[in-house]
């Protein structure tokens, strides 16, 4: 069997049983998740509830203290990780830290930034890039609704500028599991709503993509979302269709206080009931 059969057979993301320790504390314990392809998760839950560990599970950034854990249908542990992270684009705040002040320093224009998600390096390969991966890199800017920044250096681009680039630079790589971790830290509200409108355009024209979406705020989970994931204290509290999975009860439980949620135009709103 092929890898393309392969997965066509698995699951984007297959967790069973897995368990995180460090010395004196499981980040996750006994988390079970399975995401399958062209399904679009959001994973919900307080502070240090566990979501962004898990979500270096799915790309393959961290292994399993126990349990078993495969990603485009390759076992964690069997498989070159190198290659299998190649094909899961991850925004997540950690890289921002290494890879975009080596960029911002040299200048690059946000076309370039997207360009390089194609080597997935922190600096242009330029003899690696024709003329299909320029258009892509265009196409892809386009997509995200900010094809006037192609120019422009990413040094300057506002927050909820670069948090759209990041996310051109991510699927430049063409991959089959997007994973985004809090990305719209930061952004204001028209920021947040056009990547929101982004991700949306997303999921609504690339049919084979998978995407999972680490936040905090049922405000920020986009009306294309299949599926939803609640975690509290390393454990999973509720898994499934997102109208199933987002009630008052289980995102009071998830938070700890009582909320009352609603939903309009496929979007969802959350607030603290009063006593009164
Ligand atoms: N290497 C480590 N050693 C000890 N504790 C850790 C380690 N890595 C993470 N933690 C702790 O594990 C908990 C879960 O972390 P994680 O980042 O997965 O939570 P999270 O749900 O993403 O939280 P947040 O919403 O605050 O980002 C946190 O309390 C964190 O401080």
């Amino acid at each position: 069997m092929g890898p393309q059969e392969s997965e066509m057979a698995a699951a984007a993301v297959e967790v069973s049983g897995v368990t995180v320790r460090v010395p004196g504390r499981a980040l996750l314990d006994e988390v079970d998740w399975r995401v399958g392809f062209g399904e679009h998760w959001v994973v919900l839950g307080p502070n240090g509830a566990g979501k962004t560990t898990l979500l270096s599970i799915a790309a393959a950034v961290r292994h399993p203290s126990s349990g078993t854990a495969a990603v485009l249908g390759n076992r964690l542990g069997r498989v070159d990780l190198r290659e299998l992270r190649r094909r899961v684009g991850l925004v997540a705040a950690s890289q921002r830290l290494v890879d975009e002040q080596l960029m911002e320093g040299e200048g690059l224009t946000a076309h370039t930034v997207v360009l390089t998600g194609h080597t997935g390096s922190s600096a242009p390969l330029w003899d690696r890039y024709g003329p299909a991966e320029r258009e892509r890199a265009e196409a892809l800017l386009a997509d995200l609704g900010c094809k006037d920044l192609a120019d422009r250096p990413f040094a300057v681009c506002s927050q909820g500028e670069r948090a759209r680039v990041r996310v051109a630079r991510a699927m430049m790589a063409q991959p089959a599991l997007l994973l985004l971790d809090e990305p719209f830290a930061g952004l204001d509200l028209p920021a947040r709503e056009d990547l929101i409108g982004a991700l949306e355009t997303l999921a609504q024209t690339r049919v084979a993509l998978t995407t999972v979406l680490v936040t905090h705020h049922l405000e920020e989970v986009p009306a294309t979302t299949t599926h939803a994931l609640l975690m509290r204290d390393a454990r999973v509290l509720a898994a499934g269709p997102v109208a199933e999975v987002l009630t008052a009860d289980l995102a009071s439980a998830c938070f700890g206080r009582p909320l009352s949620l609603g939903r309009r135009d496929g979007r969802w709103h959350a607030h603290a009931l009063r006593a009164r």
